[in-house]
């Protein structure tokens, strides 16, 4: 498994889309205010029209920045605001000469706002094109190519700003989502973990399954070796687990000594055997710390997802399937019907 990359589009932890969100609204309220001073600017120079197309695109700015307060627009609603804003700075750009270049560059700089991953190269690409094209129609070609030039170098820190803000946010994840003993997911996530997986596997269409591991007696493990030995075994366990998974599958400490095994595109037969492996590499060596060698087991619980089933009921599943290996005499596999 791998303790952070699963689990980084957890939405709950999207610092970049909220970053994106408070950015947004930035830009759509502040682009409406400079719109609105040139509408005012315009009306006071006898540009009527121009001051009356102005507080119309203003206006547009406002609205979009209240309907998309709290979530961040559609991308076709960001295309056309980008389009409007190159519009507008190439109109610009045509009466003014160099002055509008200065407008080019806040614009290139919210395009890393605006787009999501998938699409913010296609977008940057195609208005710097733009853009490039009306520099050389409008300036002669000794200041074109320097202003070509500089909005690339622009493009170039803004990309690396990306990038490092990336892997930030991953360091940022792993620091906050893992469980500094076993280096599992920690269970604030758990939920966030199993709808993620549900939501994947419905689009798809694969099955998915979840197992529910508790070590068993561990009152006793504790109460006879030590607390210091209990620790070791835990960590000792989130090992083996993470050596019976593969990479992309999830493992997260639900509470003490529990932990919930998601396995993408698993059927409930292939995730028995799995689970089987992972509770005989547990019963099958002792733990040993120093001289001491003691032999533990585990019980686990597993469901398959059912489509349509709602989050709750499928970790329900398993844990009453762990519930059952529980009462039946620990040191066993029980699989949810
Ligand atoms: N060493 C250690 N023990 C822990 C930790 N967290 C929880 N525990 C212990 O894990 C034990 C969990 O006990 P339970 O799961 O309730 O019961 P059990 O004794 O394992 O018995 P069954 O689950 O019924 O087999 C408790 O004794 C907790 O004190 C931890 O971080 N380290």
């Amino acid at each position: 498994m791998t303790p952070v990359s699963t689990a980084q589009s957890s939405a709950t932890f999207d610092l970049w889309q909220h970053f994106r969100l408070l950015a947004m609204r930035t830009i759509y309220f502040g682009s409406g205010i400079v719109i609105a001073g040139t509408a005012i600017y315009s009306a006071v120079t006898g540009s009527w029209a121009a001051a009356a197309a102005l507080i119309c695109v203003a206006l547009g700015f406002f609205l979009i920045g209240y309907l998309y307060r709290n979530e961040l627009a559609p991308q076709w609603i960001n295309f056309l605001v980008i389009c409007s804003l190159g519009t507008l700075v190439s109109v610009s750009m045509k009466s003014a000469g160099i002055l509008g270049v200065y407008w080019m560059y806040p614009i290139l700089a919210m395009v890393f706002f605006m787009f999501d991953k998938t699409i913010f190269v296609l977008v940057i690409m195609l208005i710097y094109a733009l853009f490039a094209a009306v520099i050389y129609q409008v300036l002669p070609f000794d200041y074109a190519w320097r202003v070509a030039v500089s909005m690339l170098v622009l493009i170039g820190v803004g990309a690396a700003f990306l990038i490092m803000m990336s892997s930030m946010q991953r360091k940022l994840f792993a620091a906050a989502a893992t469980d500094s003993l076993t280096g599992c997911i920690k269970r604030e996530y758990l939920s966030d973990m199993v709808q993620q997986a549900m939501h994947k596997a419905d689009r798809a269409k694969q099955p998915v399954s979840l197992l529910q591991l508790d070590m068993d007696s561990f009152q006793s493990v504790n109460d006879r070796y030590g607390y210091l030995f209990g620790d070791k075994v835990l960590e000792e366990t989130a090992r083996r687990i993470r050596s019976a998974t593969r990479t992309y599958d999830t493992v997260i400490r639900s509470s003490g000594a529990e932990f919930v095994v998601i396995m993408p595109n698993t059927s409930g037969q292939q995730a028995a055997d799995v689970a089987n492996e992972i509770l005989d590499r547990i019963r099958n060596d002792p733990f040993s710390v120093k001289s001491l060698a003691v032999t533990v087991t585990a019980s686990g619980g597993l469901a398959e997802y059912k489509p349509g089933q709602h989050w709750g009921e499928w970790l329900e599943a398993a844990d009453s399937a762990l519930y059952q290996a529980k009462s039946q005499g620990r040191n066993r596999l029980k699989v949810a019907q």
